[in-house]
């Protein structure tokens, strides 16, 4: 597991409980990995266990694997996979981040790559300890020009599921991938702007309006791509309304720990393919502007 924190935490300690599996993490964050190898990781929350997950801040000391998950934010993506090469030397990597482009900066290292999708929450809340906060389906698939074999990507959604989280291995994953972005990007910037959780934002009139108008505008930017969504962006609000109402969206906890956030890969995603297929995208590209200031210390 390449970065362990709110997701990486949560995908490590479910695993771990595979008594097939034997999960190693990597994470710069000193106390968290001092933490869960002594006492292990907790999960609580929607689960409450306690996993044993090999953790180190060094990727050098990784053993090699059969699999790599990467859940760094997108900034750290290259760095994390160089730094894990040797361990990931024969393995097949998989992406469980939000936003566009990471499998491609995977693919720049590894040969074996997955498209992976997820809408699992939560958030870490003190070192060794992640909160569960919201279940969710995750779907691996082939990175198209880099895949990973269709039985590792089986082997990998059956051992995730094994472990409590509801994985399925599809033919082309674009889709599902597409969908959380246009979801992310509707919904994380206006809860990064707020300080509200993902439910609060979804049911507020004024700025349901907002994330009604970021849908549409990227959804004309998916038309014009060609990009099929697999299913209507307006389901995922309401399955957030109904399963993650309390959840504070991690581009909302990037800004409140100070954290450069991902809004270059998700509305600044949706803004860069509508260039390239001329559809304008002021909603999104507003978005951008105002994180960005945000980001920047007053
Ligand atoms: N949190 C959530 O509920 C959800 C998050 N996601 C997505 O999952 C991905 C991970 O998010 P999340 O878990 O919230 O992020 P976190 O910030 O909680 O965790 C990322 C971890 O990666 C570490 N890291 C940074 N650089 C490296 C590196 N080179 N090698 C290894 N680890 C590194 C970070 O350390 P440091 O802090 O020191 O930089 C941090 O501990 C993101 O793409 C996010 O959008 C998707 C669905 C839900
Ligand atoms: C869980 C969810 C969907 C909440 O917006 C998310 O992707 C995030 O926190 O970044």
């Amino acid at each position: 597991m390449l970065g362990c924190g709110a997701i990486g935490s949560l995908y490590a300690a479910h695993l771990a409980r595979l008594p097939s599996v034997e999960v190693w993490a990597v994470d710069p964050w000193r106390e968290h990995v001092s933490a869960i190898a002594s006492g292990g990781l907790r999960v609580t929350g929607q689960a409450d266990f306690v996993a044993r997950v090999g953790a180190r801040t060094d990727a050098a000391a990784l053993p090699p694997c059969a699999f790599g998950i990467v859940a760094t934010k997108a900034l750290h993506t290259l760095d994390a996979v160089r730094a894990a090469y040797t361990a990931l030397d024969g393995a097949a990597v998989a992406s469980v981040q939000n936003g566009v482009g990471n499998e491609e900066q995977i693919a720049s290292v590894v040969p074996r790559v997955i498209r992976g999708t997820i809408v699992t929450a939560g958030a870490v809340t003190e070192p060794g300890t992640v909160r569960y906060d919201a279940p969710g389906d995750t779907w691996l698939g082939p990175f198209e020009p880099a895949p990973a074999r269709p039985d590792e990507i089986a082997l990998l959604a059956r051992l995730l599921t094994e472990a409590g989280l509801r994985t399925h291995a599809v033919p082309d994953a674009r889709g599902p991938q597409w969908t959380k972005v246009v979801f992310n990007a509707a919904t994380s910037p206006l809860a990064a702007l707020t300080g509200l959780t993902v439910g609060q934002v979804c049911t507020d009139a004024e700025l349901r309006r907002e994330v009604d108008r970021l849908i549409a505008e990227a959804r004309s930017v998916c038309d014009a791509a060609g990009i099929e969504l697999s299913r209507d962006p307006a389901e995922s609000v309401e399955e957030a309304i109904r399963e993650a109402y309390g959840h504070k969206p991690s581009m909302l906890q990037d800004i409140l720990a100070g954290r450069p956030t991902e809004i270059d890969v998700l509305n600044g995603g949706i803004a860069a393919e509508g260039r390239r297929v001329g559809v304008p995208t002021p909603a999104h590209d507003t978005m951008v502007a105002l994180i960005h200031a945000k980001e920047r210390p007053p």
